[in-house]
């Protein structure tokens, strides 16, 4: 089980607390200056993957009392309790095991008394078969024709992972071409549909529950698109699957539970897209592919376990976010991939982050009076640069960012990848070192100004600099460094709730609301003025009523 070990009372919080009233004043630059080994000593390498630490706002001292942290608050335990199938989302009575979908060494890990993993290799078999039948065309529509397009209808967890991915991996695309449907507004559906013909289009209905508003108004959508033209149910069995826990109600859908892929309620939603939820994934890229993925999750899983705090990437990557979260005040964190590839990897990270960590209850059930789960945000690296980069150099608020990119690209057209990369080492640079007085006064007098321009120019075109990234750096985006990079954030988020004595596995907070969704949807009908709401509440919805008159 986990410890419930209240951070702020550690001797570690308190030595950070009081090395922070100092150090804070430390400009990173001068940390270089102050040891020519830096980059050496604060980077890590896993495999094809780089990752400099070394410009942040952290010394050997710092960094010590971190990992001291981890200690004092049971991390090396907590990791054991959830590689071995402890309950340890004690909230759902759940065991946290999606490191077990991509245990490709098969060891057992026990739930409930009984190994998981011949269920999680039965899965991962009826998944090849299934998607090679697809891909090589055997598996047929209604009128005969092989599968064109796969619509995977799923919301959160059963979309952001596999969408993600796939985007990611497109240079490993084969001919099928991939849509996700997760909006409950109609355009969503309607204009997915527009692109797609019911004879070549299998449907991917990916819900853990099978109960999602979102997910099942869109099935049910689906359904209906497809009954107009093959007029017969008969034929739903061979363009509807279901990826699903809940096989009462994939069949009352009308799927046959044959075409059903099954995971478990150890797997959380944010953490689905190496179970069955992959299955658009396998679809798109392969299986080989998927499990060249698993292979390098697998990997940093076992980077994970098994290393030392002081080497151990996700523990690092989490103990910096804390110095930041808890000590420096940041309230945000920005994942700035360059590559665009990548586009979607921050909005996958932030459920991944925001509803695994965004708690204000501790593991006790008392309110925290510490700083939990950061914002994360991001969009890719060069974009950003011309739209929100002004403020991480020249605002007011501290924003921590990882910068991530592949050494070699898939698209070596001309000179766009040393472009891009110059970029991403160039902004790190940039936010770390800044821009003096002097070197502005340089510049302008260079540039012709005169002493007046000089003056009044100079405090806004000086950067305090200061601000701290990671630089992850890989080889190249392949699925196996996807799996890892994936998994490296997994087990970030992971460390920081053990250390945060939050529960990281829940997310009650999304249920409120539903609930008010479901009582305030039969209101929306008939033409009574609704109040039982508050006044703000009542009056939107009763002008709403008026407007659709
Ligand atoms: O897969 P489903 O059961 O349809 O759930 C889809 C999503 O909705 C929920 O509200 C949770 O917030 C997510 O964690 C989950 O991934």
């Amino acid at each position: 089980m986990l410890p419930k070990i209240n951070p702020t009372t550690t001797g570690a919080w308190k030595k950070l607390e009081e090395y922070y009233e100092t150090f804070s004043e430390t400009h990173i630059k001068n940390l270089f200056e102050n040891d020519s080994n830096r980059f050496e000593k604060y980077s890590l390498k896993f495999e094809d993957i780089l990752v400099d630490y070394s410009k942040n706002c952290l010394d050997d001292t710092a960094k010590a009392a971190l990992i001291e942290l981890a200690g004092e608050c049971g991390l090396k335990n907590a990791i054991e309790s959830m590689f071995s199938g402890e309950k340890i989302n004690a909230t759902e009575n759940r065991a946290v095991l999606h490191v077990a979908l991509r245990n490709r060494s098969n060891s057992p890990i026990i739930v409930d008394g009984e190994d998981v993993m011949p269920e999680v290799n039965a899965v991962l078999d009826q998944m090849k078969d299934f998607s090679e039948k697809v891909i090589s065309g055997e598996w047929k529509g209604y009128t005969g024709k092989p599968i064109t397009d796969v619509v995977n209808i799923g919301i959160g967890g059963s979309d952001l992972g596999p969408l993600m991915v796939t985007e990611a991996l497109k240079p490993y695309k084969n001919h099928l071409n991939l849509h996700f449907v997760s909006n409950v507004d109609g355009t969503h559906i309607a204009e997915t549909l527009k692109e797609v013909n019911p004879e070549t289009t299998l449907f991917i209905v990916a819900s853990k529950t099978f109960t999602t508003q979102e997910t099942m108004t869109n099935a049910n959508s689906a359904r209906s698109w497809f009954l107009d033209s093959a007029k017969n149910e008969n034929f739903i069995k061979s363009h509807f699957v279901a990826v699903s826990t809940n096989k009462e109600e994939v069949a009352k859908f009308g799927i046959d539970t044959k075409n059903m892929f099954r995971f478990w309620n150890w797997v959380g939603g944010r953490y689905s897209l190496w179970s069955a939820i992959g299955l658009s994934i396998v679809l798109g890229i392969g299986f080989e592919n998927y499990i060249q993925l698993l292979e390098g999750a697998h990997a940093m899983d076992n980077h994970f376990r098994n290393t030392e705090f002081d080497k151990n990437i996700p523990v690092i990557l989490a103990l910096i976010g804390i110095w930041y979260n808890n000590f420096y005040g940041a309230e945000t964190e920005a994942i700035l991939p360059y590559d665009q590839y990548m586009h979607r990897f921050a909005a996958y990270f932030q459920q991944g982050n925001m509803e695994s960590n965004g708690k204000y209850v501790d593991r006790n059930g008392k309110q925290v009076d510490y700083q939990t789960g950061p914002i994360i945000w991001g969009e890719p690296g060069t974009n950003g640069q011309h739209a929100f980069y002004q403020l991480i150099h020249q605002g007011t608020k501290l924003i921590p960012c990882d910068f991530i990119a592949p050494a070699v690209s898939h698209n070596p057209i001309s000179d766009h990848h040393p472009k891009l990369l110059a970029n991403f080492f160039a902004q790190t640079e940039a936010m770390m070192v800044g821009k003096t007085k002097e070197q502005v006064k340089a510049e302008l007098k260079a540039a012709g100004k005169t002493d007046e321009e000089i003056e009044s120019l100079l405090p806004f075109k000086v950067f305090q600099g200061n601000i701290p990234t990671n630089s992850i750096l890989v080889k190249k985006l392949t699925p196996r460094t996807l799996g890892s990079l994936i998994a490296m954030y997994e087990h970030k988020i992971f460390v920081q709730g053990v250390i945060w004595n939050i529960y990281s596995f829940d997310q009650w907070g999304v249920e409120l609301g539903k609930q008010l969704a479901k009582t305030i949807l039969p209101e929306l009908e008939g033409s009574e003025p609704v109040t039982g709401h508050d006044d703000s509440t009542n009056g939107l919805i009763n002008a709403y009523k008026e407007m659709r008159k």
